[in-house]
């Protein structure tokens, strides 16, 4: 009996969960399996991150799961939601709600300031202005740079871009935030700092992190490493369950 009921307690946790995903690129000339059967799931609050070589699926399966890319075969369910079944409209506006993006090249727009940037989300999905201002500002609270919100991601640091587009991420208060090479552009010293405010958030916020990453270092500080080969999961490991980081940190960082 209460073996059923944590497993019940289980599946009612499981925010992200892939069936069986395939994901095939037709370029005309070949077709391009990147997806092979993915299977996995993945609990509300967990961080997670996904490391493989070049190649190996990562962008793609975080592309699939998120819904900024349809799946060829499988299903991809996000908080219940089979997002098969949503059309492309209401898939744009289920991801405006529920999941933020933050990307190695923080794809911040040049000509909007800090707080600009953050507020663009609240403002295309439907929030007042003054609402908007309100949680951008309340966002970039969060991120600790205040200071800096009037200015333009010229003016910036990499850090403080990343910073302002995790402030974007977190502005619509989503329960997935999903980073694709977050720390890519960045120096040790900066990657770090970055790590640590996501790391924060997901303390604080309950937030679920999902990381694609090639660094080692950035993947044993989340609670799970997934390590993708050939469209494929090969390894899927909690990090206190893990015998030797380093072990399969060699594999997982291979290009
Ligand atoms: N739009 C596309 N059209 C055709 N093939 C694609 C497309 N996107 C990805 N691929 C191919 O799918 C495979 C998986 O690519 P993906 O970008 O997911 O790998 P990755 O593990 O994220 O790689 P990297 O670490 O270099 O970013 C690769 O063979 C890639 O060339």
């Amino acid at each position: 009996m209460e073996l059923e009921q944590s497993s019940d307690t289980h599946q009612k946790n499981i925010i992200i969960e892939a069936i069986d995903v395939h994901k095939h690129y037709d370029t005309g000339k070949v077709v391009v399996k990147a997806l092979q059967g993915v299977t996995l799931r993945i609990q509300r609050k967990e961080v997670v991150a996904i490391m493989g070589p070049s190649g190996c699926g990562k962008t793609t399966l975080l592309n699939c799961l998120s819904g900024l890319d349809r799946v060829t075969q499988g299903t991809v369910r996000i908080a219940n939601q089979d997002i098969r079944d949503l059309s492309d409209r209401q898939l744009t506006l289920f991801r405006a709600r529920e999941m933020g993006f933050v990307f190695q090249t923080y794809n911040l727009l040049p000509v909007l300031t800090g707080l600009e940037n953050v507020e663009l989300p609240l403002l295309v999905s439907g929030v007042s202005a003054r609402e908007a201002r309100i949680r951008a500002l309340a966002s970039i609270e969060q991120i600790g740079l205040r200071d800096w919100a009037s200015h333009r991601p010229a003016e910036m640091s990499g850090g403080q871009r990343q910073r302002f587009a995790i402030a974007r991420a977190l502005a619509t208060t989503p329960s997935i935030v999903w980073a694709d090479e977050p720390t890519g552009a960045l120096d040790s010293v900066t990657s770090q700092e970055i790590i640590d405010l996501m790391l924060t958030l997901n303390h604080k916020l309950g937030l679920t992190f999902v990381w694609v990453t090639h660094a080692l270092e950035i993947a044993r500080q989340a609670n799970r490493v997934i390590t993708m080969a050939d469209g494929l999961i090969q390894e899927d490991i909690p990090i206190e369950a893990q015998a030797s980081v380093s072990t399969f940190g060699e594999r997982g960082a291979q290009r």
